[in-house]
């Protein structure tokens, strides 16, 4: 119905072109005759195009919601490794800026349309009203756009070009607005960040973008060159082809002069075209990237699992800059339900890789995980990962809430707020934290009520206690694990708080990504040893 439009309104605007010609040349008793063509015309150009566009804004606002359903979903269902990989800049970069130029483009499309139709109509008249003169206008409308299209190559890889500085840009968006304490706490921090880093980024995307813009408007111009040129031989047609009458001359002057606006309408939208043609690769480039794990949605929830294993995983990263893998494993070890396990190790030593293999997160390069004894295969790893409810260090907390089976969910959440000590802080009110702007740790415990409420067999905590004060560490440790380890779930914890050692049923410890100890206990660390690295001891004002 849109294009439908548009063409309507395309095709009335190059009968106009007609009727003012005739209207021109007639005499005035033929005038009266058009009058009401005329006016019926310029109506239904009008009221073809009103519909058009509108029509065509709904297409463009329904592709971009359309367009960012299907990232998210896309996001949702990709392995969770690929989105380490691909990088959240590029990703936001095609939710935000790509998907928005293509919408654009949905609403400049009518315009186009609209404008060729007319261009092709008022050409196809002047075909019919001096074939010769028509002939040779064809040449150099062929001639001028070939040099279009070559310029039109460079351009589209200039904004090619700005989209990549443009994923770079939003990365450093990130650590703008990520890192504003800091920079505010050091100015030449700051100023370097934005002198160098950001402004670079911010430059590379505008002196893309300016070169591919420039270059078009170049071949803007030479379009509007061939145009008056095109006038220029109208005008003076009769010198060389002096059998053509000054009726026809007219005709092909008034045309060309009511086609300069058609013919610019297309011209602006081109930019549009273009950005909307590399917009829609590097979106087409993402999805790509963003494959599907075959995953089986519609199945029940599995039974709680009796035990999960692991035998002999393995997962590597690799560090392009360092030329350098780090490679985890290969791991064997078996949760019970019920158990509680310590994972401790030095920083960097593997402790939330594994767990990230553990929950599934990441797939085994090497080896399998087991669930009762039967293997986890790829279908069926969205399935396993359902089995656990896990609070990492960059862990998100949602406002809202899953809701219970049992439709009693405030009253659940609110007990469990109690007993953290957060309901003089926060409620849940309709499936929904009342408030999250809310200490770290404070947050971290509403993050706890949220994973204990999903009531999953198997809870993961990620050195969850890390930010915890000393009382609250106490509680944690001494009651809520014990809890919910009553209640027959399998905890693993991450952890440096060799104070709580002992309440761990088997304490696995990793060095370099291996398990170097496992044990029912760990031995409790020695006393520290004196620091090696003192701090500069404060100096004393002179
Ligand atoms: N996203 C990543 N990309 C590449 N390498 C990574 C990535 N995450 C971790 N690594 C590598 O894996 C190693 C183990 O990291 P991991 O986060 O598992 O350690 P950890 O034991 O949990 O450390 P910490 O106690 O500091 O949290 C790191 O030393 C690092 O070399």
């Amino acid at each position: 119905a849109a294009l439908a439009a548009a063409l309507l309104c395309g095709v009335g605007g190059a009968a106009l072109v007609m009727l003012i010609n005739e209207a021109l040349n007639a005499p005035v008793e033929r005038l009266t005759g058009l009058l009401a063509p005329f006016a019926a015309i310029a109506v239904a150009v009008m009221a073809a195009q009103s519909a058009s566009w509108a029509l065509f804004a709904h297409l463009g606002q329904t592709c971009l919601a359309r367009l960012r359903l299907e990232i998210a979903e896309a996001i949702l269902r990709t392995p969770y490794r690929n989105l380490e990989t691909i990088g959240r800049a590029r990703i936001r970069s095609a939710l935000a800026d790509d998907a928005v130029n293509i919408a654009n483009f949905g609403v400049g499309f009518p315009v186009l349309v609209t404008n060729v139709v007319v261009v092709f109509g008022a050409l196809g008249y002047l075909a019919w009203l001096s074939l010769g003169i028509f002939l040779v206008a064809l040449a150099l409308i062929a001639a001028g756009s070939f040099g279009y299209h070559l310029s039109h190559r460079s351009v589209v890889d200039h904004l090619r070009r700005a989209g990549f500085s443009q994923d770079k840009l939003y990365g450093d968006f990130d650590q703008l607005l990520g890192g504003a304490k800091e920079l505010k706490l050091n100015e030449a921090k700051a100023r370097r960040f934005l002198d160098r880093d950001l402004a670079a980024a911010i430059a590379a995307v505008r002196r893309d973008r300016a070169r591919g813009l420039a270059l078009l408007s170049l071949s803007d111009g030479w379009g509007r060159f061939l145009f008056m040129f095109l006038i220029g031989m109208a005008l003076f047609a009769r010198l060389w082809l002096p059998q053509e009458n000054a009726g026809v001359v007219t005709g092909y002057v008034v045309a060309f002069l009511y086609l300069m606006g058609p013919l610019e309408g297309v011209l602006a939208q081109l930019p549009y075209v273009n950005l909307a043609r590399v917009a829609i690769g590097r979106i087409e480039g993402v999805l790509a990237e963003l494959k599907a794990e075959p995953a089986d949605l519609s199945g029940a929830p599995a039974a709680a699992p009796r035990t999960i294993t692991l035998e002999g995983v393995t997962h590597g990263y690799f560090r392009e800059r360092e030329e350098d893998v780090f490679t985890l494993g290969p791991i064997d070890l078996t949760l019970p339900a019920g158990e509680t396990l310590f994972i401790v190790g030095g920083n960097g030593s593997g402790k939330t890789t594994l767990a990230k293999l553990l929950t599934g997160l990441y797939a085994p390069e090497g080896g399998r995980i087991l669930v009762d004894g039967v293997p986890v295969g790829e279908g069926g790893r969205h399935a396993y990962r359902q089995h656990f409810a896990a609070i990492y260090p960059d862990f998100q907390l949602f406002e809202t809430l899953l809701e219970a089976a049992d439709g009693r969910l405030d009253d659940r959440a609110n007990r469990w707020l109690a007993r953290l000590q957060l309901d003089h802080k926060a409620a849940v009110r309709g499936g929904a934290f009342t408030t999250r702007d809310l200490s770290q740790g404070q947050r971290k415990r509403l993050a706890l009520v949220a994973a204990c409420l999903e009531d999953k067999p198997v809870m993961v905590f990620d050195e969850w206690a890390a930010d915890q004060d000393p009382a609250f560490k106490e509680v944690f440790y001494r009651e809520v694990l014990p809890e919910l380890k009553a209640s027959g779930k399998a905890l693993v914890v991450i952890t440096h708080d060799d104070r709580y050692f002992d309440l761990a049923d088997r304490i696995v410890k990793l060095e370099g990504g291996r398990v170097i100890s496992e044990g029912a206990s760990a031995p409790r660390s020695a006393p520290a040893p004196e620091p090696s690295l003192r701090l500069a001891p404060w100096r004393a004002a002179s």
